[in-house]
């Protein structure tokens, strides 16, 4: 009779839990993004805005009404982007952090046709294409929804959502083999202010209900 109760409890109580990966380059925003995640979906926790750069990983699962969704947020330094394959197969979904700073004017057109530039009109623009490009090709990323946050939108610095979807997201995902077999999707945010970290998380949320057939959830 106890086993009973306890796996009617179980049933009862147990979520689907769906696994998501931060990545993009090291000072993109992953970690501030995390907290902030954190911070919103907790009644007493504020968020740790004084990051360091990730040596390793953090994670964190934060309880919604109808799933889980376990964050991994992986270092983005270039020696620790060896590891990020390793969560691929298992993830359901994946945000790339681009720093809107610091990728020039994000026209990786103007990257094959330098002339006029130097190096520091572009920023990290090349190693974000590069590195995006790297993702969407492995074969275990197949098919996984991802999303590009545009970050740091609250610098006045920074390159606005649009033009970083033209100029530079639109063609990366072009160039991916199979075309359109993704959900993607590039929205602005500021992971220190918390502006669009809302918009963020329900979209992923959307997806990873949709590709649910072919990443199928764990139960907790
Ligand atoms: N202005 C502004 N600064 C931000 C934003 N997001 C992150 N930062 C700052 O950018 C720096 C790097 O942020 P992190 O969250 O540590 O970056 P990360 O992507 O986790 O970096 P790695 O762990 O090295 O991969 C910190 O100084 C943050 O305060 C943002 O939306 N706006
Ligand atoms: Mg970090």
């Amino acid at each position: 009779m106890y086993h009973l109760m306890k796996g009617l409890y179980m049933y009862a109580t147990s979520k689907e839990e769906f696994s998501v990966l931060l990545l993009g380059l090291d000072n993109a925003g992953k970690t501030t993004l995390l907290e902030q995640i954190k911070a919103a979906h907790s009644t007493t926790q504020h968020p740790n805005l004084k990051t360091v750069p990730t040596v390793g990983q953090n994670v964190s699962t934060i309880s919604l009404p109808d799933m889980y969704l376990k964050i991994w947020d992986i270092g983005g330094q270039h020696s620790l982007r060896g590891l990020w394959q390793s969560y691929y197969s298992s993830c359901h979904a994946i945000v790339f952090v681009i720093d809107s700073t610091d990728i020039g004017d994000a026209e990786l057109a103007k990257l094959s046709s330098p002339d006029g530039h130097n190096e520091d009109d572009f920023g990290r623009l090349e190693e974000c294409k590069l590195v995006l490009e790297d993702v969407l090709l492995n074969q275990d990323t197949e098919g996984v929804p991802v999303l590009v946050l545009a970050n740091k939108q609250d610098r006045e610095d920074c390159v606005e959502v649009v033009r970083i979807k033209e100029g530079l997201v639109r063609k990366v995902f072009e160039g991916e083999k199979g075309g359109s077999v993704r959900d993607s999707r590039v929205l602005p945010c500021s992971a220190l202010t918390g502006t669009g970290v809302t918009e963020a998380v329900e979209w992923l949320c959307s997806r990873v209900k949709w590709n649910k057939e072919a990443r199928p959830p764990t139960m907790r």
